[in-house]
């Protein structure tokens, strides 16, 4: 169905009114695990949260919100918030640019494609860059995908091949680089036999290097051109296992935030800088930390940092990452087309929405929700306010972020009377836990009740209705486990953190003075997820959702 031709009116719903003022809040990676003292959720103090819980269990529940309940390839994969905000904002579950590659690959289309073709014309006398996320964390990337890439790229003509690799320690574990880089050393081993040049050319820690995201800090995007694309760093090596094993030498080094290296040949010369005539492609299906490298990749007119060269090179990201900007203009598999989000439904049908967070979750709340789209439906209707982060700090040093902020926003625009939904994403239990710091992570988790509770005082007061939910598990489980559920030590004895999101499903409570009496939750839909929120928040705003969106998670019973 084109845009043109969609019928926007929402049938009303049979017994819920118009007009109420809907406070919908996402806690990121916030899940329901056992309770244990690796679980910071349990062990912080939560009294808003334990309320929600305790005081009315019929409009307490849980909700998938990982695997194929939110469009990604198998149910071991974890959630993660560019599908959990898709599925929450969307109603419907998309297969996601993890399964999108997958198909691709399996049945080799994306080498037919107008990507691969466009960076097929520098096979023959330029180099081709592969430039990504190394791990098998499969939020941002995989490495069985880049291997097969690589492969399949030999096999279609490129002969000379450099690796700009980034290493994790977020969705996988700390210290786990060093064998992501061996085993991409053996495939590229395997390569030269073949008589592909084929080696890593430079690298960094993810969070330090390349990825950043929502603009929050170019610098980050600035070190990763300059030893990428210029070939410069003070770090130089002549191997990347060389690299990454002196660098995790330095005190409290995290595969996270290594600094930025370069692969140099006996000469002291860089083995790979991008140069006129090159192919890159950045091999991240997920959008939110690549769209601002490809900006500097692919914008001429460009301000944000002093590229020094700008080459003229044939760029395609593994995914189109920004829909709106048509960035970058060239990739190798089609994103999956979201479209008839609640969003756009909702402004239809005149609901004026706010909605808010700090930079780092900015674009989740927003783009994400409104199926990867940047900017306003309709200006006149919605408002969003982005808090700026704190930045260049990890958030274990400040793990209440900005969520008092946040929550006063909500609250003022509620309060306000001006809109219909106030929607905001508390990233504390999220970000906290990325650091795998767990005492910081119980303060985040509390700094993130306590927001909702400001933002449920003012629903109160208003006679408004809450929907308070989560994305994925993060916070609720910091160590990793064997198959029995045990922590797991690593060889010096040490307890495993684990910094990543979790496979837990996460909690869902309704409620305010403004919830029609018999609203409850129904009990035949055990296995819902996050994409039956939508249909449940449109009834609240008095509509039936459109039949192809996943069933509400409410009924309304006579008293
Ligand atoms: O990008 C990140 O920070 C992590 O890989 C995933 O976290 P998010 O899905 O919560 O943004
Ligand atoms: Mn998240
Ligand atoms: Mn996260």
């Amino acid at each position: 169905m084109g845009s043109s031709e969609v019928s926007w009116k929402l049938p009303d719903h049979p017994k819920l009114p118009k007009g109420k003022t809907v406070a919908v809040v996402v806690l990121d990676g916030w899940g329901e695990a056992v309770p244990n003292l690796y679980n910071c959720i349990h062990v912080a103090q939560t009294p808003a949260m334990d309320a929600l819980r305790l005081t009315a269990p019929e409009k307490w529940r849980l909700i998938r919100a990982h695997g194929t309940a939110v469009g990604l390839p198998t149910d071991d994969d974890m959630g993660n918030s560019e599908v959990g905000h898709n599925a929450l904002g969307a109603g419907r579950i998309y297969a996601q640019g993890a399964k999108l590659v997958d198909l691709a690959l399996a049945s080799g289309k994306i080498y037919e494609g107008e990507g691969f073709k466009y960076i097929k014309e520098c096979f023959e006398s330029g180099t081709l860059h592969l430039i990504g996320l190394l791990s098998d964390g499969g939020v941002h990337s995989r490495i069985d995908q880049l291997q097969l890439l690589l492969k399949g790229a030999s096999e279609h003509g490129a002969k000379r091949i450099r690796l700009h690799i980034l290493t994790d320690g977020r969705d996988v574990l700390d210290g786990s680089s060093v064998g992501f880089v061996e085993t991409l050393e053996n495939e590229l081993s395997k390569l030269r036999e073949k008589g592909v040049d084929a080696q890593i050319a430079s690298g960094g820690g993810r969070m330090y290097v390349t990825m950043d995201r929502y603009e929050n800090d170019w610098g980050v995007v600035k070190r990763g051109w300059d030893a990428q694309v210029l070939g410069e760093s003070q770090h130089k090596f002549k191997s990347a296992i060389e690299a990454i094993k002196k660098l995790r030498e330095e005190p409290n080094a995290n595969d996270q935030f290594l600094p930025p290296f370069v692969i140099v040949d006996e000469n002291g010369k860089a083995v790979g800088p991008i140069v006129d005539g090159d192919a890159v492609v950045t091999f991240n299906f997920r959008a939110d930390r690549m769209v601002m490298i490809a900006k500097a990749l692919e914008y001429g007119d460009f301000d944000k940092f002093d590229r020094v060269r700008f080459p003229k090179i044939h760029y395609a990201g593994m995914l189109q990452y920004d829909g709106e900007l048509k960035l970058p203009s060239h990739y190798l598999v089609s994103p999956p087309e979201i479209e008839r989000t609640s969003g756009e439904y909702l402004v239809h049908n005149g609901v004026r929405t706010f909605a808010c967070s700090e930079t780092v979750k900015f674009g989740h709340v927003t783009f994400f929700w409104n199926g990867n789209r940047s900017g306003y439906f309709n200006p006149e209707m919605e408002e969003y306010v982005e808090i700026p982060s704190d930045s260049g700090i990890s958030f274990n040093v400040k793990p209440k972020m900005k969520a008092e902020e946040i929550a006063e926003k909500a609250r003022d625009a509620i309060l306000s009377g001006k809109f219909h939904q106030v929607r905001v994403n508390l990233p504390n239990g999220d970000m906290v836990g990325h650091t795998g710091d767990i005492q910081a992570t119980v303060g985040a988790c509390e700094a993130a009740d306590a927001a909702v509770k400001v933002i449920l005082d003012a629903v109160e007061q208003v006679g408004g209705i809450f929907v308070v939910t989560a994305d994925h598990g993060n916070a609720e489980d910091m160590v990793k486990r064997n198959k029995k559920g045990d922590p797991l030590l690593d060889k010096g004895g040490n307890l495993q953190i684990l910094t990543s999101h979790t496979l837990q499903p996460v909690p869902i409570a309704i409620g305010g003075p403004g919830l029609a009496p018999g609203v409850r939750f129904r009990k035949d839909v055990p296995d819902g997820g996050l994409a039956n929120v939508a249909a449940t928040v449109m009834n609240f705003h008095g509509y039936e959702a459109p039949t192809d969106y996943e069933p509400t998670l409410i009924e309304v019973v006579d008293n």
